[in-house]
């Protein structure tokens, strides 16, 4: 018997770049099939919202803007240039799964006003009930937040509150967050279950992979503003194939931050 929309789960999926091209200078087609396949696998009983970064990285593989690429206005062209790049990629992928996309660009102000709000609620309700998959990024020609600071990692927490997700899972480069001493070390232990967000913030280490920017203190912020609504928090291994699944059958390390028995 098919579930209806209400009976799935709602998961907001974030992926970084750094997921995206599998630490390479190039957007990896292979990730987003291997997106796109668990999707599949897996929409009988989720449904899916993601929030992928990746326009700066994608426009950097086809132009060489004037100046390295660090300030803030050029970051802002390359996304632009990027964006389009990266949803038909995104399109062509997971058209040959059979999946349909959209692309959403939001802002952080977005979240802040009441209209706004509601138009972003049912045009992604509408879209999702139409089987389509949004695919959500920060608008970089308005807004710098994500790209200066937190690697649309908070873009993805405020998108799971607002649209009631069940579970929000942020993929990233590293089996979910690993305690300080092992990350120092280079013996990489992952921090399995935590309630606990001072805790997580107590391990973070102040390094950013390749295209990363946000680090892993922009992610204990996300979950931090997910479990604040509830909502249970999954930072898991991007870069491993077929990671929701594996990670859901318990075959892969990643850190669940769970709800607070407070909220409950
Ligand atoms: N305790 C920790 N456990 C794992 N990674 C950590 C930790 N503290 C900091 N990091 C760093 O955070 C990085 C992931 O964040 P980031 O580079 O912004 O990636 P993304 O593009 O996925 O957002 C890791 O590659 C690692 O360098
Ligand atoms: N909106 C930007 C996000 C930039 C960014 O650094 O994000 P992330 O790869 O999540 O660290 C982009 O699409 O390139």
């Amino acid at each position: 018997m098919e579930m209806d929309r209400l009976d799935k789960k709602r998961v907001v999926l974030k992926i970084g770049s750094n997921v995206l091209t599998k630490e390479t200078d190039h957007i990896s087609r292979g990730k987003i099939e291997d997106i796109g396949r668990q999707i599949v696998a897996l929409q009988d009983t989720y449904e899916f919202v993601i929030v992928s970064s990746g326009a700066i990285a994608v426009a950097k593989q086809f132009v060489n803007l004037e100046s390295n690429g660090k300030e803030i206005n050029v970051k802002q062209a390359l996304a632009s240039i990027g964006q389009p790049h990266l949803m038909r990629i995104f399109q062509e992928s997971f058209r040959d799964l059979g999946l349909l996309t959209s692309q959403c660009l939001l802002s952080y102000s977005d979240f802040e006003r009441e209209q706004s709000k509601n138009n972003i609620v049912n045009t992604i309700n509408v879209l999702v009930d139409n089987n389509y998959i949004p695919i959500i990024n920060e608008n970089d020609t308005v807004a710098t937040d994500e790209i200066q600071f937190g690697d649309n990692d908070k873009l993805a927490a405020l998108t799971a509150c607002l649209l009631d997700a069940d579970l929000l899972i942020i993929a990233t480069n590293t089996n979910g967050i690993c305690t300080k001493e092992s990350v120092e070390n280079k013996t990489y232990k992952t921090i399995d279950e935590v309630e606990d967000i001072e805790l997580l913030t107590g391990e973070i280490v102040s390094s950013t992979s390749t295209h990363g920017t946000g680090g892993m203190r922009s992610k204990v912020q996300a979950a931090s503003i997910a479990q604040n609504e509830n909502i249970e928090t999954w930072i898991v291994n991007g870069l491993e194939d077929n990671f929701m699944v594996n990670t859901m059958e318990k075959k892969l390390p990643f850190t669940k931050i769970v709800k607070a028995v407070y909220n409950e």
